[in-house]
């Protein structure tokens, strides 16, 4: 750890005086006294509210920090609104580096003695500079063609002056979690953490191309979204090659306005886009703020977006859609009782947990976004007012969701700034409706036991030998023999059900010869059930 930056740091801290987060009469002695210690070190922004200060003091140390400001300005659950708001004003601008040494280091990555024996022109003015990369247009030979792409290109060196501040500020977060009494609640450790994790991936440029190179095979014949192509044979973890767009900045609102496209419908579909994402892939680009959305200049009246910059992309298991869906059905029908119930039946809260406390907690902090008309209701804010309330009764909210609820933030604020009279209900409610519905109807259940045919298939040869095994097993008991009599031939009753549905539906499916084989099985299994009850 670098004395130096340390010192920096908390320099920087004290000079903003962020040591008065902390109300004087909750500091402990040490803190009090470590402070009184650094007396030449006074807070020079007394004037000024405490979210400037700390947006102030973030921005003076640079990338690391501001990037975490960055994020903590989502966490409207962690932070008092006015902090939150402030720190959305956080601009990374950096100065670009060294053109000369980004050739280089493309050089370097695919070893080769000059970037024109790959390309045929590199533009030495970066398309755009940011905290942890350097964007290059350039022209790839490729298959005989000549391709517009940009090259994009980790800043040198910059790993190991992010693992440093990282490393600083986990300490730091320790520090909070003593020092606050809030502190727990914050779970600073773990947001650092977290937010650790999301900063290295972003440095490793090969998974940002599987990430890119999967979202474009989910949306390939998509009218709503297009990622563009990554050349994976000239990317390596610090150099990504991929077509290059010329689209519209979806910011750009006068030059979407002036090309004649279609608001409304654009705004309808990056909801749909959203949600088709979360729900149908499990999969979503979750680092959708507007740097990194385009509108393609083609077909304005069926307006396309354009997504970049893949780095951080979320994904859902399936008890996490359900609870995504469920909730925000029974909670636009208001029906908090069923969100209680919901939370736990599922385990999400423990089963000892009062549903009928639980139900007011949810009406109490939900019920007054219902003031608004149905339209302007925040899907986002409902899923922060959800999981503050079930943190409260103590479920653990898990990062993917939370993830998934900033992205729903981004996704309502785009959404809303193209088109402000966008409902984003009406845009959703079929998504989660259909996706309900598919998973409780007969055509999933058919889907999960279709989905098990080859385990079956793999144990199939060894179950007539299994029963016959079990049914002639050790000489049983007066008393196992009486509760045998009854109980065997109602489950060998029920294994041959089984047998029988599975082989009709492998027929179905077109699968003649497991179904067959499943056929004689169940007629094997109910003969035998047949001769127990006799
Ligand atoms: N395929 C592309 N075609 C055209 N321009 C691009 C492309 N990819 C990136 N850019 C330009 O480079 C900028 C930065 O790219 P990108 O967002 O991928 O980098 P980043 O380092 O992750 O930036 P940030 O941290 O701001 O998200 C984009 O805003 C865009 O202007």
């Amino acid at each position: 750890m670098s004395l130096l930056r340390l010192h920096q740091i908390t320099k920087t801290f004290l000079t903003y005086g962020l040591d008065e987060i902390v109300p004087a009469h909750k500091q402990p002695w040490y803190g009090k006294l470590a402070r009184a210690s650094l007396f030449w070190l006074r807070n020079k922004h007394k004037d000024k509210p405490i979210g400037t200060r700390l947006r102030l003091a973030l921005q003076t140390l640079g990338p690391v920090w501001i990037k975490f400001g960055q994020m903590l300005s989502t966490r409207r659950d962690l932070l008092p609104l006015e902090i939150a708001e402030e720190l959305a004003f956080l601009q990374d601008q950096v100065q670009p580096f060294d053109p000369a040494m980004a050739q280089k280091l493309i050089e370097q990555a695919l070893e080769i003695d000059n970037i024109h024996e790959y390309f045929a022109e590199f533009e030495s003015k970066p398309l755009a500079s940011a905290s942890i990369a350097q964007v290059h247009a350039a022209k790839l030979q490729h298959k005989d063609e000549l391709k517009d792409v940009v090259i994009k290109v980790i800043r040198p060196d910059i790993e190991k002056q992010i693992q440093a501040d990282l490393s600083l500020m986990e300490r730091f977060a320790r520090i909070v979690v003593n020092l606050l009494s809030e502190g727990k609640r914050l779970r600073p450790v773990e947001v650092v953490r977290e937010y650790k994790k999301t900063l290295l991936d972003e440095l490793d440029l090969m998974r940002e191309g599987a990430n890119a190179i999967q979202l474009r095979r989910n949306f390939e014949d998509s009218d709503s979204l297009y990622i563009p192509e990554v050349y994976s044979d000239y990317s390596r973890k610090n150099v990504l090659v991929m077509e290059r767009i010329y689209g519209i900045p979806v910011s750009d609102t006068e030059a979407l306005l002036a090309q004649g496209t279609n608001m409304k419908l654009l705004a309808e579909r990056g909801v749909e886009v959203f949600f088709t994402q979360v729900f149908r892939d499990s999969f979503f680009h979750a680092d959708m703020h507007p740097g990194n959305i385009f509108v393609s200049r083609e077909n304005p009246h069926n307006p396309k977006y354009i997504g970049i910059d893949c780095g951080i992309v979320g994904t859902l298991n399936r008890e996490d859609k359900r609870y995504l869906a469920e909730n925000f059905i029974a909670f636009f029908n208001r029906d908090y009782r069923q969100v209680a119930q919901l939370h736990v039946d599922s385990g999400w809260v423990p089963a000892d947990t009062c549903v009928e406390e639980f139900e007011f907690a949810i009406r109490t902090v939900c019920e007054p976004i219902f003031n608004k008309p149905l339209a302007e209701i925040s899907f986002g804010h409902v899923l922060v007012n959800l999981f503050n309330t079930a943190r409260r009764f103590n479920m653990e909210v898990q990062p993917q969701l939370v993830l998934l609820q900033k992205t729903l933030l981004y996704v309502e604020g785009l959404g809303r700034q193209l088109y402000p009279q966008l409902d984003l209900w009406k845009t959703a409610k079929p998504f989660l409706e259909h996706w309900v519905q598919e998973q409780v109807g007969p055509l999933a259940v058919a889907k999960k036991l279709y989905a098990n045919l080859p385990f079956w298939a793999e144990k199939m040869p060894e179950l007539p030998d299994l029963i016959y095994q079990n049914l002639k097993r050790r000489p049983p008991s007066a008393v196992t023999q009486k509760a045998d009599t009854a109980t065997k031939p109602l489950l060998l009753g029920l294994a041959a059900s089984s047998f029988a549905i599975i082989s009709g539906l492998s027929f179905i499916f077109d699968k003649p010869v497991a179904s067959s084989l499943l056929a004689i099985i169940a007629v094997l299994v109910f003969i035998s059930a047949w001769r127990k009850t006799g």
